[in-house]
């Protein structure tokens, strides 16, 4: 893996902050650091080591700086990725724009099945994400099972390792058998990680209870350091989960 050094992380811009420049040929990715769509993208960046390359340029969200949607992102949203005159917008889109337009190990499937498999799993993220956000402010304990379900049923598919694309492919010499094939588990990791610990906090319930792949799965995530370093602050999480959903119980 490309990273192993915990990198200094630079500041959060607020309402005060000055603009960085723009287009001045620095390559920066406007995130915020617990923004699961941003640490998408962000694991990418790690995962590829583009740590130098592309500078991470944290937004407060909360108290966003008016420049940001006045210059800079007029969708006003964060991941947004400056690069090469032009800004560009959308976890998803970004993922495959990072992994394709810069070096580093691939994080996209070559073999025809897999990246069938992988496509249908970027498809589902929103609506696995809108299934469990709901049952949020119903009984997430009887409402949320079905799409952890699918998680477990997707992660059985290719049984030769633990991620959703398996781990080996005949494509990839032995240097990259581990690169290869992400940008599913890239995707889903971000909001698996805030709803474990939101669900199990909040109402006892463990995800992985009689799902040992997803169990398995979210334990070698958990190895990676380019997706370590981005992990979000468990605590915060919890409070802010709470007052978004449990304010309109
Ligand atoms: N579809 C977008 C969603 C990005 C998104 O909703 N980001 C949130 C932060 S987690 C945001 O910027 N919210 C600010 C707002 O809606 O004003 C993506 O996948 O990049």
């Amino acid at each position: 893996m490309a990273t192993t050094v915990q990198e200094n992380l630079p500041p959060v811009l607020d309402s005060k902050a000055e603009q960085p420049p723009l287009f001045d040929g620095t390559i920066r990715l406007y995130t915020c650091y617990t923004c699961p769509y941003a640490q998408r993208v962000w694991i990418t960046r790690n995962y590829k080591g583009l740590q130098d390359k592309i500078k991470l340029v944290p937004l407060n969200l909360q108290d966003r700086p008016a420049w940001y949607a006045q210059k800079v992102y007029p969708v006003n949203k964060v991941p947004a990725l400056e690069h090469n005159g032009k800004i560009i917008g959308e976890s998803i889109d970004l993922i495959k724009y990072v992994d394709s337009n810069f070096e580093g190990p691939s994080v996209f499937p070559d073999d025809p099945e897999k990246k069938k498999f992988g496509e249908e799993l970027l498809s589902y993220t929103d609506t696995f994400n809108r299934d469990v956000y709901t049952s949020f402010k119903g009984d997430p304990v009887k409402q949320a099972g079905a799409a952890f379900d699918y998680l477990e049923n997707a992660l059985k598919k290719f049984d030769d390792g633990p991620f959703f694309l398996g781990q080996f492919s005949l494509y990839h010499s032995d240097l990259q058998m581990d690169l290869c094939d992400r940008q599913a588990d890239i995707a889903y990791i971000p909001f698996v990680e805030r709803f474990q610990i939101f669900l199990s906090e909040v109402y006892k319930y463990d995800i992985t209870e009689g799902r040992p792949k997803l169990a398995a799965w979210i334990e070698e995530l958990n190895k990676i350091d380019a997706y370590k370093q981005t992990k979000t602050d468990p605590k915060e999480l919890v409070e802010f989960y709470k007052k978004r959903f449990q304010a309109q119980q």
